[in-house]
């Protein structure tokens, strides 16, 4: 199992900080997802790891072996570790066969039963080997660039948005497939994705990039209940931002007077709550309940998105509720919160 270590790494294109300062562990076995927004650097991140890009300056290493540093990078045949782009990258021109078996060095009999070994734990049928990439779907595409990665033996898998053109279903199950097949073979990963809920599911460590720079990094679950800022609250996820007066670990806002995850902090401030945390019911119930005047309620399905107006609020507060029944245009609610709301910096 290997053990990452990104240390202050650079790289410019032109004017353009790409990645700028970016420091990153991700422990052995672990998988790392790095999520932002279009043109963070993510890619960018990839490639220095995976050695098709070299950094202007700081330092990459893996299990202990540097892999670039001081100028000086490794070439990417020798760094052990898999790639699987976007669109799979497989050679048009080559067999699945082929493809998987691009880099092995086996021969004869051995190699076809590397092979077979291979198509086996990508769960593809043997009888696709001597089709060409063209006559697979996505999902069967993304399966073999993964096989032929995994040929490679490597101590770390490096996943370009792997999952984004296969339809949602078809994502959440490859996804699931990919994130065991690693496990259980005890690769560590880094998926970058733009799809939040995406690296939610898929990750054990979570790095939130934008603008070149590493923003913010843990858990999902400490990332999404303790966002470093707004922006960060919501990329992750719906969240109500509200102001709030806070004293000795209490805020007082439109939704009362709600316990918050900072003892120390004294003054006005600005809270979050992810939506999960408001229940709502039809009739005032807990003494602690706030009444909210539905203004609109947009269906959607298992969620829907109601307009609430409060007392205090100017303008209608937005949360998306999987309430059943649900209330109807004009009527009132009760909101209660559960768990502490976190408080954002200033
Ligand atoms: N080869 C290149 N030449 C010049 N600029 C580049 C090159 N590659 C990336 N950039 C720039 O570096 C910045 C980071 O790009 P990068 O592709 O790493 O972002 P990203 O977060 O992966 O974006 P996306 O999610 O859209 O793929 C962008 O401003 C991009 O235009």
């Amino acid at each position: 199992m290997s053990s990452l270590h990104l240390h202050q790494l650079c790289k410019h294109y032109g004017s353009v900080k790409a990645v700028d300062h970016v420091s990153l562990h991700a422990t052995a076995g672990s998988r790392l997802a790095i999520v932002g927004p279009s043109g963070s650097g993510k890619t960018t991140l990839l490639r220095m790891i995976a050695g098709f890009e070299f950094p202007d300056s700081g330092s990459i290493s893996l299990n202990g072996q540097t892999l670039a540093a001081d100028g000086r990078a490794l070439p990417a045949h020798l760094r052990r570790i898999g790639y699987v782009a976007q669109d799979g990258a497989l050679f048009p021109h080559l067999t699945v066969a082929d493809n998987i078996g691009f880099g092995l060095t086996d021969k004869g009999h051995a190699r076809q039963q590397r092979i077979a070994e291979l198509v086996e734990m990508v769960a593809l049928d043997q009888h696709m080997l001597q089709r060409w990439p063209h006559e697979l779907s996505g999902g069967q595409q993304q399966r073999v660039a993964l096989a032929r990665a995994l040929a490679q033996q490597p101590q770390l898998m490096l996943l370009d948005e792997p999952f984004s053109a296969l339809d949602t279903g078809l994502r959440a199950a490859m996804r699931q497939m990919v994130a065991q097949l690693l496990g259980e073979a005890g690769i560590s990963a880094i998926l970058v994705t733009h799809d939040q809920a995406e690296a939610l599911s898929f990750a054990d460590q979570l790095a939130v990039m934008r603008q070149g720079r590493l923003i913010q990094s843990g858990t999902p679950q400490q990332l999404y209940s303790q966002p470093a800022d707004e922006t960060t609250a919501l990329f992750l996820g719906e969240a109500l931002i509200l102001p709030a007066q806070v004293k000795a670990g209490q805020a007082q806002c439109a939704l009362g007077e709600i316990a918050v995850n900072d003892g120390q902090f004294c003054g006005a401030g600005r809270i979050m709550l992810r939506p999960e945390q408001l229940t709502l019911q039809a009739e005032a119930g807990a003494a602690s309940a706030v009444m909210a005047q539905v203004v609109e309620c947009d269906f959607g399905g298992h969620s829907s998105l109601l307009s609430l107006r409060l007392p205090e609020l100017a303008s209608p507060l937005q949360l998306r509720s999987a309430s059943w029944p649900l209330p109807a245009r004009g009527s009132m609610v009760a909101l209660t919160v559960q768990g502490r709301a976190h408080l954002l910096p200033a």
